[in-house]
């Protein structure tokens, strides 16, 4: 085992609890191990007045990370499984996704209780394509503002008044010890959650098998169904940019249940389907529900996006 691994991590406050949170659990898998964070400002996090989707996408949340890893100032890197592109640079692999916090979108408002609540013309706070598509769909009367920042940035401004009430991710919340601001839990029909949300990854270098070894404890394998089908489907619609997409998964240790959908941002046109069928074919069932939402009109609502 070795002496010592390092984590590069981003450095807003989910960042950091999420490279903690894997920095304990190898103190307990690892005794031997010494375990550090290694702190690196993005060029996602530097950016805020601007969509994610229009400086680059996910990505951006990426890259120096990854370079901590290829210079071996680093040896692993944490990430919300929601930010990780279809497709890793060459070089890089992510074979350990952790149990997962729950998938779910929040409502979260200091006025009212859920999206059906809020008067007509009531401003929501998002910088989600896939949130903005989700919540124009159920409420088409509703008007949504870009939102950007950190969790605690995105709260500070609903509570000065900005939004009426904002999206984000129960996950997040939870970790924050925030979740009491969580007024209502979106369910999958009102709003299916991003492929991958509420799950921690860990990317290391190709052929780093030492770490590899070290980290192999981690993975938790029902999470590890729901990621291949959830990723397979973005692979297929090509989803390496921050897209209106969901796809989220369930299964029993046998069978899986994956739902999808794409969407236009102001709501229009949503094309949504599911699949079910073996865990150990959850790659192809993902590639499989992909192709059918493609043939139903998400090859239109993805090309009009550029
Ligand atoms: N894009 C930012 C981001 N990346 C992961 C999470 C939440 C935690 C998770 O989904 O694992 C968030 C915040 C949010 O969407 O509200």
């Amino acid at each position: 085992m070795p002496k010592t691994l390092r984590i590069a991590t981003r450095q807003s406050q989910l960042a950091l609890w999420q490279a903690r949170h894997v920095q304990a659990r190898l103190a307990v898998a690892l005794p031997e191990t010494t375990v550090e964070l290694l702190p690196i400002r993005t060029e996602g996090d530097r950016v805020t007045d601007r969509p994610l989707s229009a400086i680059g996408g996910k990505g951006l949340f990426l890259k120096e990370l990854e370079a901590a890893m290829a210079n071996g100032e680093a040896d692993l890197a944490v990430h919300s499984m929601k930010d990780v592109p279809a497709e890793l640079p060459e070089g890089f692999v992510l074979p350990v996704v952790l149990a997962p916090a729950s998938p779910l979108d929040a409502f979260v408002s200091n006025t009212y209780d859920n999206p059906e609540a809020m008067p007509a013309g009531a401003i929501v706070g998002t910088s989600s394509l896939r949130r903005s598509a989700m919540i124009k769909h159920l409420r088409p009367d509703l008007e949504i503002r870009n939102l950007r920042g950190n969790v605690q940035t995105r709260l500070a401004k609903l509570d000065a008044g900005e939004y009426d009430a904002i999206l984000l991710a129960c996950a997040g919340l939870e970790r924050l010890e925030l979740a009491a601001r969580i007024r209502s839990e979106l369910t999958p029909e009102q709003s299916l959650p991003a492929i991958g949300q509420g799950v921690l990854g860990i990317e290391i270098r190709v052929g780093d098998d030492e770490t590899a070894a070290a980290i192999a404890a981690l993975d938790d394998e029902y999470t590890h169904v729901r990621i291949d089908a959830e990723r397979a489907v973005n692979s297929r619609l090509e989803g390496s940019c921050h897209l209106p997409i969901a796809a989220h998964a369930t299964h029993d240790g046998v069978t899986l249940r994956l739902r999808a959908c794409v969407g236009r941002p102001d709501g229009s046109e949503m094309v949504r389907d599911e699949i079910s069928g073996p865990v150990d074919e959850a790659a192809a069932l993902g590639h499989a529900l992909a192709e059918r939402l493609l043939v139903a009109g998400a090859d239109r609502i993805l090309a009009d996006l550029g």
